[in-house]
């Protein structure tokens, strides 16, 4: 069954459970760097470190940032305080031939090279990582799948997804020149040890004897996680730098497979050589949530159930699941979108000032969030799932009308729920989470609805729809990415008529350049050792925690979705769930804008 968790016994090797990708300590890496050293390395002057610093400060060059805004190698990163060593920054410059020998080298491996996310996303985000200057200079790409390919192959094959920013566009060509030659491509099984060693073979011929850190994406099924972390942990992991795994969702179906996940991948790694992966923590307006709550006056006081009267996250898309049906059938909606993407917006959006913006004051504060929550009740929550129709001649498929999914299966498509934090900041505020596929629109937003203003002095201008009286903050995740306030103003006139308006900030006109994908800071940040932006274990655990019961209960009690037509605005319970809470949803009756 596609997404079946391989047990971590799947392993053909005996020998492996011992053995861990090489997280290099400190002292590890000084035990290796002394191979090398031929003068004290402490010296601040005469050390190499310090003349190579000396130079970049000389430099013009671009600096670095990753997603906490340090720049990228900074001295406090934990890349250089894991190893005390030099910064990636520092082995950007170009260095004479003494130095050369201690740079460092970066390898990234795609595993799964030849799949739909490595060619439409991972591919091209390390390539605009490297057109915009962002990769250091010792680097190389290797793709790694079962298909047979040459390095050619691979080049041909990504150079057809490559872009280049189109408010640049300078040396495109040229750069992507010379990105197809840092690129390279081994066939090989995805349980095979053997397989492996020649990639490592092909890694070391490529880092030259230089300390090597290597990045692993695993751009795979789930159920060929473990055999790929086995085999490359036993023959493939760096023996001089770090080793770090980036892990695609999903991470399990319930808290069971999850929790056995964790537990195999743990066998080989260590937590912090974990990067679970959920590209809208990557977002730029997911990311900008924070920025706006806790660096402005006006939102912070606001933010509580004294002022917020519901808050509603929406993920829509105007596409079935057109060629991942076979995935999705395993999944459902519930899985795909909301107990990840949805939930990880709103621990974001519900969490106390955390100490700092380092990841674990973050992360922490998070899982406060996740574990203040009540398991979601089956009262909670409507399901619904998408037919085909025709219209005009035009004819649209079901769900179940793809070969590749069961004709019974009850799999949603849609859900909506609603959802609690059962803590003295949030309690009965409702959290309107709803996810569907196939609707009519494709969209990604975070509604906060304010209360009604008390007493209101202007109640009867607006005739006798409250609901259009209160405030509202939209922040647009996607696409045209923009944070508006609805506030009420009056119509300019001798009258005394009251409208909605948005206070706007749309960014593509504030900001006139493209927005990296989340992917680029996700990478960006993996290099790094940058872990904000990623799912530690235990806020894996308390989102499954919260998803679980109701999964198996949908499960068990064959819970039949309700159908919508492909390309609505979904089944008319989510509007039914809304109203439970006496709230509406901010993206229906006109006022999407
Ligand atoms: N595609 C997307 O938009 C998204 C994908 N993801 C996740 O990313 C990962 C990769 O996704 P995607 O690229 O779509 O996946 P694919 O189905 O395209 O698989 C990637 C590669 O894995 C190999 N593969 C596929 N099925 C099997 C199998 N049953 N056994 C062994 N190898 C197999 C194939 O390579 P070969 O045959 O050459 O070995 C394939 O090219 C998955 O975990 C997915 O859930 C997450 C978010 C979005
Ligand atoms: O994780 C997933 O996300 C995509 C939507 O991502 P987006 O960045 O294009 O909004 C979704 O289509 C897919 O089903 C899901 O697995």
């Amino acid at each position: 069954m596609a997404g079946h968790m391989s047990p971590c016994s799947s392993s053909s090797s005996s020998s492996s459970s011992a053995m861990t990708f090489s997280h290099a300590t400190s002292s590890e890496f000084h035990k290796s760097l002394d191979k090398f050293l031929v003068f004290p390395r402490k010296t601040p002057e005469s050390s190499w470190v310090s003349r190579i610093r000396s130079r970049n400060r000389s430099r013009k060059s671009f600096q670095l940032k990753s997603s906490n805004e340090h720049p990228y190698g900074y001295a406090g990163s934990s890349l250089a305080k894991e190893h005390s060593m030099p910064s990636v920054k520092e082995s950007l410059s170009p260095v004479n031939s003494e130095s050369e020998k201690f740079e460092s080298t970066y390898s990234i491996t795609v595993v799964g090279a030849s799949g739909d996310l490595a060619k439409k996303k991972i591919f091209p985000a390390i390539f605009a990582l490297f057109y915009e200057d962002c990769l250091p200079k010792n680097f190389t790409v290797f793709g790694y799948a079962r298909t047979k390919m040459t390095d050619e192959d691979l080049r041909t094959m990504i150079s057809k997804t490559l872009t280049c920013r189109i408010d640049k566009r300078e040396n495109c060509e040229d750069k992507m020149t010379q990105f197809l030659k840092r690129c390279f491509y081994h066939s090989g099984q995805y349980n095979s040890e053997e397989n492996f060693r020649e990639l490592d073979i092909k890694l070391k011929e490529k880092e030259a004897g230089k300390l090597a850190n290597r990045l692993f994406y695993l751009s795979i099924p789930p159920n060929i996680f473990v055999d790929v972390v086995r085999c490359a942990s036993i023959t493939a992991s760096s023996t001089s730098g770090w080793t770090r795994v980036i892990v695609e969702k999903p991470f399990g179906r319930d808290s069971e497979s999850s929790g056995e996940l964790t537990r195999c991948l743990k066998q080989y790694l260590s937590e912090d050589q974990i990067f679970r992966i959920d590209h809208y923590l990557g977002k730029e307006l997911v990311e900008n949530l924070s920025v706006l709550r806790f660096s402005n006056l006006v939102f912070e006081p606001l933010w509580s159930r004294n002022y917020i009267r519901s808050v509603q996250l929406i993920f829509s898309e105007d596409f079935g699941t057109e060629g991942r049906g076979g995935y999705f059938d395993h999944y459902g909606i519930i899985r795909d979108i909301m107990q990840n993407h949805l939930l990880q917006i709103l621990a974001l959006f519900a969490m106390e000032t955390p100490v700092s913006l380092d990841a674990e004051d973050i992360r922490n504060e998070k899982v406060k969030v996740l574990r203040s929550m009540r398991p979601l009740q089956l009262e909670d929550v409507i399901v619904g799932q998408y037919k085909g129709h025709s219209k005009g001649g035009k004819s649209v498929p079901g769900y179940t009308d793809d070969p590749t999914v069961p004709k019974d299966s009850l799999t949603p498509t849609f859900a909506a729920a609603a959802l609690f934090v059962n803590n003295a900041r949030w309690d009965g505020v409702p959290f309107l989470l709803k996810a569907g596929k196939a609707l009519h629109t494709k969209r990604a937003e975070i509604r906060v609805q304010f209360r009604h203003v008390p007493g209101n002095l202007y109640k009867r201008n607006f005739g006798t729809d409250l609901d259009k009286a209160t405030n509202e903050l939209v922040l647009r995740v996607q696409p045209d990415e923009a944070i508006y306030l609805k506030i009420n103003n009056k119509v300019p006139g001798l009258g005394m008529r009251l409208d909605r308006s948005d206070l706007n900030l749309f960014f593509k006109a504030r900001y006139p350049r493209e927005i990296p994908d989340a992917y680029e800071r996700l990478l960006l940040d993996a290099i790094e050792g940058e872990r904000r932006l990623f799912i530690r274990s235990d806020e894996l655990d308390a989102a499954w925690a919260l998803f679980t019961p109701l999964l198996k209960e949908l499960e068990e009690k064959k819970i039949v979705p309700e159908l919508y037509p492909y390309g609505s605005r979904g089944p008319v319970g989510a509007h039914y769930l809304a109203a439970k809470h006496n709230v509406r949803w901010g993206d229906v009756g006109g006022e999407e804008s």
